[in-house]
């Protein structure tokens, strides 16, 4: 039995028109794979993303983590879910202007079990100098790896990226991608990455292309590039 599995979802966002977002989506991701969901602009792969996430709902279809069935979960069942299985990590990083990267990410391990020590983990993540800065005093890529910090150190099963390296340069970007290839494989916290950065791809076990909300092709890796073998 697969890790995660999506079994002919689909979602409809309701409004004016409706948009069939997600077309009878069908795939399986195993524990601790490092998998890229690929797609131009519209493609449809936040909307994968956050139904990965409990951010949102399926319309129709099955959502499996572990066997149990995401789609059937109340509101509450999915807050906890997303509490204590899933870390986000965004673009534009969210983090909260008035507190320090220390605290930002001490607020995401209040209310999580198992979490781990945010000046540790910020620490590993290369900023155990920085932890009394404000985001306001913190490059892109800094702010991007306490956004990584936080998102680890709630511990979490499943790390969901959209696109993290979006608004950094290509050296920056290596940066990110070296951290999150290497929590994945030390931790074997199951990692996805919403990109339309083909270059990105490479470093997967799993390659999920998305093209007007249908799965278009998926292609398993056997032997997927370092973060620095690849050529942007
Ligand atoms: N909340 C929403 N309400 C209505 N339509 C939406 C909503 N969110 C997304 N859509 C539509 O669903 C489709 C897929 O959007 P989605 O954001 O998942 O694409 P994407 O591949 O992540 O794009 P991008 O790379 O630009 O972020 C698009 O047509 C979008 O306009």
């Amino acid at each position: 039995m697969a890790f995660i599995t999506f079994k002919h979802v689909n979602k409809i966002y309701h409004g004016a028109v409706d948009t069939l977002a997600i077309k009878d989506a069908s795939f399986t991701i195993d524990q601790g794979e490092f998998v890229v969901i690929l797609g131009p602009s519209g493609a449809g792969k936040t909307t994968l993303l956050n139904m990965l996430g409990g951010m949102d709902r399926a319309s129709s279809g099955e959502i499996l983590m572990n066997e149990s069935h995401i789609d059937q979960y109340n509101k509450k069942q999915l807050t906890m879910y997303r509490r204590d299985h899933i870390g986000f990590v965004f673009q534009f990083y969210n983090l909260v202007a008035n507190l320090t990267a220390l605290e930002n990410v001490e607020l995401a391990c209040q209310l999580c079990k198992d979490a781990f020590d945010p000046a540790d983990i910020l620490t590993k993540v290369g900023l155990g100098d920085r932890l009394n800065n404000f985001p306001s005093q913190l490059s892109g890529g800094e702010q991007q790896r306490v956004a990584i910090a936080r998102a680890i150190a709630k511990n979490p099963q499943i790390l969901l990226c959209d696109e993290p390296t979006g608004a950094l340069d290509s050296e920056t970007g290596v940066h990110i991608l070296k951290l999150l290839t290497q929590f994945c494989a030390q931790e074997r916290v199951t990692t996805i990455i919403v990109t339309h950065n083909s270059a990105i791809a490479q470093l997967a076990n799993q390659v999920i292309h998305v093209h007007n909300g249908q799965i278009a092709k998926i292609i398993k890796n056997e032997h997927p590039l370092s973060v620095d073998e690849i050529t942007w």
